[in-house]
């Protein structure tokens, strides 16, 4: 993993700024870094407007002060809002440095751009009203707002917001990507984003940003089979399997059977169904990879195909109604490491309650769900985080809202039993079948629908080609 891809929570920032002091690098040095390179990115967003930096207590208001004593020196008319004085001796520092005038509230300022260097992630509890206050009226009186490190009143691990917070154009992220640039509903605050690098090395254990991925063409001597043989398992209804199963067509696997015993006479001609008996279908020892759960049911007789498809001791993506009836029993003798599971929201609430994960958030809860039960857990929405059994666990840029749409969490689950046809681990399957979703629904446009990302996925896959 690069530095730059690390997302590292409050406590683990600041062990890796210890770890950088100890190597010799000053508190100031570091804070200099951090407020030169925001700066860099302000400079060219204010395009000459005047700039509004809001300081709190706080590293987050000495990062203000470098920002506005940096643009000052550049030529932009600056000016300084301080609710409250320096408390840190870097932050005191920064402020000696500062050749402009400090203005303790915000009556009658306007401006181009405001900073809000309140606070970052040294926030322990909500802003009090008079701050709120003060923050919400700059911000309506500037054109553009900046977020330092993290909008004030964002919670830097679990994204939680602590009181209003408002949307912001642009989130500067200093040292390291934190959770709440990547989680809900910090999310939708945060708006633009970019990270200033100020030198922070690798932290062990830290989540990480997933990778874009990097695919390959087929090897010259390739055929169907050594590609990887995907099946898709349906059940009661047949719709949300077909669209799962077209999908993995396009995932990279050289070979998608859609077992079922419905016909299927709008299924493309290189789909093969197969409506033999799911037993003997899942004897065939060529299987690379199977998906069980869109379309299944949930009565016994869904509960049966599920028990046999975990009982084929395949690689499996575990989707939708497989996720409402998976428990202890059918996991009995089955090697959860080869098994990938892509809840929903209200599917991991499910999953949590069954298992006894008791954690809160979506990173913990996934997190937590994995180490229990040893699966691994793709945990879909707005906020996709992915976790491993190990304790890996990855975020993902922002994917378009669009998204929101019936049918788009089957071609996620059907492209990710492509990517694991192809034999790649569960962890890489779900993150390389996120960045493909993403993408195809970036080609496919405003107002997509399912089938519109389905014809999209072979554009989309040259992207990582
Ligand atoms: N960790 C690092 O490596 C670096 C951190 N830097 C900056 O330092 C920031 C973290 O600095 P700090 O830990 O000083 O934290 P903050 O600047 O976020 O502020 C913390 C201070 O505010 C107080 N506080 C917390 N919540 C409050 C509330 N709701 N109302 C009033 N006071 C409140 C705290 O008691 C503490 O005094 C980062 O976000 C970043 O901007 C950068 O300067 C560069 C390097
Ligand atoms: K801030």
């Amino acid at each position: 993993m690069r530095p730059g891809e690390q997302v590292l929570t409050a406590a683990q920032m600041r062990a890796a700024e210890e770890a950088l002091i100890a190597h010799g690098v000053s508190v100031d040095a570091l804070m200099l870094r951090a407020g030169r390179g925001a700066a860099e990115w302000i400079w060219r967003v204010a395009a000459g407007r005047p700039v509004t930096v809001l300081c709190g207590p706080g590293n987050n208001g000495g990062d203000g002060y470098v920002i506005a004593e940096t643009l000052r020196a550049r030529g932009i008319e600056v000016g300084v809002v301080a609710p409250i004085e320096p408390k840190t001796d870097a932050a005191r520092n920064a402020r000696a440095r500062w050749q402009g005038r400090v203005a303790t509230s915000g009556d009658r300022i306007h401006g181009g751009v405001l900073v809000d260097c309140l606070f970052g992630s040294g926030l322990t509890r909500p802003l009090s009203p008079e701050h709120a206050l003060l923050l919400a009226e700059l911000a309506a009186h500037h054109a553009f707002t900046v977020a330092i490190d993290l909008p004030s009143g964002v919670a830097t691990d679990g994204g939680a917001l602590l009181g209003n917070v408002q949307r912001y154009d642009l989130t500067l992220a200093l040292g390291a990507w934190k959770p709440a640039h990547f989680l809900m509903p910090a999310l939708d605050r945060i708006g633009e984003t970019r990270l200033v690098e100020i030198g922070v090395q690798q932290v062990e254990s830290a989540a990480a940003v997933f990778p874009r991925p990097s695919f390959a063409s087929p090897a010259r001597g390739a055929h169907k089979y050594t590609r990887g043989l995907a099946g898709v398992v349906a059940g009661a209804m047949p719709g949300a399997a077909m669209l799962a199963a077209t999908a993995a067509m396009r995932g990279g696997a050289g070979y998608v059977r859609l077992l079922s015993a419905h016909s299927h006479p709008a299924a493309p001609a290189a789909l093969v169904v197969d409506d033999s008996d799911l037993s003997s279908a899942l004897g065939d020892p060529r299987w690379s990879a199977l998906l069980v759960g869109p379309g299944l049911g949930r009565d016994e007789a869904a509960r049966e195909r599920l028990g046999a498809v975990l009982g084929a001791g395949t690689p499996t993506v575990l989707d939708a109604d497989a996720l409402h009836l998976l428990d202890d029993d059918l996991l009995e003798g089955v090697d959860p490491s080869r098994l990938l599971l892509t809840p929903h929201e209200g599917e991991l609430s499910r999953l949590c309650a069954c298992f006894g994960v008791t954690a809160e958030g979506k990173l913990e809860r996934a997190r937590a769900l994995a180490a229990v039960t040893g699966l691994t857990v793709l945990a879909k929405g707005p906020d996709t985080v992915l976790a491993a059994a190990d304790g890996r666990r990855a975020f993902f840029p922002a994917a378009p809202s669009w998204l929101a749409s019936a049918g788009t969490g089957d071609v996620l689950a059907g492209l990710a039993v492509s990517r694991l046809a192809t034999g790649r681990a569960p962890f890489a399957a779900g993150g390389e079948a996120v960045w493909l979703h993403a993408q195809a629904a970036r080609e496919a446009g405003p107002d997509l629908t399912a089938d519109d990302l389905v014809r999209c996925l072979s554009s989309a896959y040259a992207r990582f080609l």
